[in-house]
């Protein structure tokens, strides 16, 4: 036994260091030298396995091993050991393949990281492995010859720059790489670089240095540019870089690589900025162009003017109301039939406030369709559904700083009235598919056609929302109930259009006014309208013509009973049009263009959609 471990002892003749001979088909140690019982602590590695010494990276020491078997030589820092007592041991480890007798053996070096200015000391004592201090010491002469050539230009570059040798040492470091990173020539110098100041990502996790663009610079000899990490300063602060780590040869001999690196932070930071006041911008923009689409089609449908006109009691008893209400900031809830003049009268309680300066923004709950209500009150984000291109503000956040008129209140899902609620109560918004709460300072103002007592009795209204939003309400009463406005309205209306439509004003008889009285305007002060202008476009003569269509049709049919497909289209895109002027624009509820044709809401909105109808064609 004695004689066979003398004869694998012969291997480790001349060895210098931890270094062990492993019977690779066993996973037996055969021979170890003083060093490598030290270095594991213990007397009784020969004879052990090797593979129990092994702590971590047993994947990659069979890697090593092949690479060792196809090369004859490699190392690797990627296994890390462990003595027997479990304690790890940072190694870089050489290993050598040795065919003896037919059998496969494996000379193997550890270098112990930790004691590696030692190991350096020890190697220049001259051994087996001087070759590695040979190419050590080659590496620091290039090094410091290159330095002492380039000292002028080196000091004076802007960029950090450093050298470090094929082990990851740092061979000279220029006056601006110290001055960025805190650490000095001498502090830096002959010492493992990576774990100097690259240790660490920034979001803290550890940066082994295999991974480092850096290590790959001489390992794979490749130049690697990195645009965005850190470096750790000496006080512990880290400050960002871009860096290129490039090869370098002395002939055609692997020296290691040199480092050039920016300090970013200040570009990163106006880079953040930059995007920052970006967004803001672009969100600003996207507001201003919903304001002013909102504010052109307001204009276009004579939201321009808000007399509210009428003699009645109950006109007055309204003004004195929006006068009252005004200038305050409480919710107003405003009732009447469709046509009565609820808008007018919310247009007339926005601009006595203070929020007039902001345009009040007009959401008609009944005009868009329940898919789309949550996200045109809410707004969105990119991507927050099917359909969702682009970021957009809702209607609440439009309203930011002014007033948000709720139209038909009633027509918002019930399950939406919760998270309306939710929004106004808490003052803020947040956009579909978005995390992030914007503020809200608004006004509300909403209003309704319907019975609300039998809104809330069918649960189609919520109770709490209703008490939110019904602070203070208004109920405009029927055309009907006040026939003494119906003059003094009929000129008003018929200088309007007359003054629309560049004609004179005609003279309103009295039979005609008589006509006009005994009505009862189910569609009230909008049916008015809509019979005023007729007649002002069909009067002849300077007497306005008062025709009164209780039914609601427009454009004639053709006379002949016989209707080609383009006449029948043509005659249902008219009648469409007609209800939908004849609704004030709503589409579902009970006085819906919907229910006017005897059709489903959905059925109606497909077949705006698919005639390419929108508001500003009625
Ligand atoms: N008192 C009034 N004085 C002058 N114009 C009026 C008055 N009331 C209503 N109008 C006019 O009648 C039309 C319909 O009014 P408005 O749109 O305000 O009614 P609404 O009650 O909001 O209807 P809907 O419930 O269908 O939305 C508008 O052109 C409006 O200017």
């Amino acid at each position: 036994m004695r004689d066979i471990n003398t004869s694998f002892d012969s291997f480790l003749a001349g060895a210098f260091g931890p270094t062990v001979l492993i019977d690779l088909a066993r996973d037996r140690i055969l021979a170890a030298t003083r060093e490598a019982k030290t270095l594991f602590d213990t007397k009784d590695l020969v004879g052990a396995n090797f593979a129990p010494l092994v702590a971590d990276g047993m994947a990659d020491l069979v890697v090593f091993i092949a690479e060792v078997q196809h090369r004859g030589t490699a190392w690797t820092r990627r296994v890390t050991l462990r003595t027997v007592n479990g304690e790890a041991l940072e190694a870089e480890v050489t290993g050598r393949a040795i065919a003896h007798e037919g059998r496969q053996f494996l000379l193997l070096h550890m270098l112990d990281l930790a004691g590696l200015e030692q190991h350096a000391a020890e190697v220049a004592a001259g051994n087996l492995y001087s070759s590695g201090l040979v190419e050590w010491q080659r590496a620091q002469r290039f090094f410091s010859d290159l330095e002492r050539e380039n000292q002028l230009i080196l000091n004076a570059a802007g960029e950090g720059i450093y050298g470090v040798n094929a082990d990851g040492k740092t061979t000279f470091v220029n006056r601006a790489a110290q001055e960025m990173l805190g650490w000095t020539t001498e502090d830096l110098l002959g010492r493992d670089i990576h774990t100097m100041i690259h240790h660490h990502h920034l979001n803290g996790d550890h940066y082994p240095s295999h991974e480092c663009p850096i290590y790959q610079s001489f390992r794979y000899e490749e130049v690697n540019r990195v645009e965005n990490e850190v470096f750790w300063r000496k006080d512990g602060k880290p400050i960002r870089i871009e860096y290129v780590s490039t090869p370098i040869y002395d002939g055609t001999q692997l020296v290691g690589a040199v480092v050039i690196f920016r300090d970013i932070t200040e570009r990163l930071e106006d880079e953040r900025k930059l995007r920052e006041a970006m967004d803001e911008v672009a969100a600003l923009r996207d507001q201003l162009e919903e304001e002013n689409a909102y504010l052109q089609e307001a204009i276009n449908i004579e939201r321009a003017h808000h007399d509210i006109i009428g003699r009645s009691d109950a006109i007055q008893g309204i003004i004195t109301q929006i006068e009252l209400v005004g200038p305050t900031n409480t919710s107003v809830l405003i009732r009447g039939e469709s046509g009565v003049g609820k808008s007018l009268v919310a247009s007339a309680v926005h601009d006595e406030s203070s929020r007039k300066r902001r345009p009040m923004i007009h959401f008609k709950a009944g005009a868009v369709s329940p898919e789309k209500i949550e996200s045109e009150l809410f707004g969105q984000v990119r991507g927050a559904f099917a359909g969702a291109l682009k970021d957009r503000p809702g209607k609440l956040e439009l309203a930011h700083g002014g007033t948000l008129f709720i139209d038909e209140v009633a027509d918002i899902p019930i399950e939406i009235q919760g998270h309306l609620l939710d929004a106004l109560q808490n003052h803020e918004v947040i956009r579909l598919g978005d995390d992030r709460a914007r503020s809200l300072d608004l006004r509300v103002i909403a209003s309704t056609s319907r019975d609300v007592d039998r809104e809330l009795q069918a649960g189609r209204l919520r109770q709490d929302l209703m008490l939110h939003l019904g602070v203070f309400p208004i109920l405009c009463p029927p055309l009907r109930d006040r026939p003494e406005d119906i003059p003094i309205l009929t000129a008003h209306l018929l200088r309007i259009v007359c003054k629309r439509l560049g004609r004179k004003v005609p003279v309103v008889t009295e039979g005609a006014m008589r006509k006009l009285q005994q009505y009862h305007w189910p569609g009230n002060v909008r049916e008015l309208a809509n019979v005023i202008e007729r007649g002002a476009i069909v009067s002849q003569s300077d007497k306005l013509q008062v025709e009164i269509q209780s039914n609601v049709t427009s454009g004639a049919l053709p006379k002949s009973t016989l209707l080609t497909e383009a006449e029948v289209e043509q005659f249902r895109r008219t009648n469409i049009l007609a209800c939908m002027k004849e609704a004030g624009g709503r589409v579902s509820g009970e006085k819906g263009a919907a229910a006017l044709l005897g059709i489903k809401p959905t059925t109606l909105y497909s077949r705006l959609k698919k005639l390419g109808l929108n508001e500003d064609d009625w």
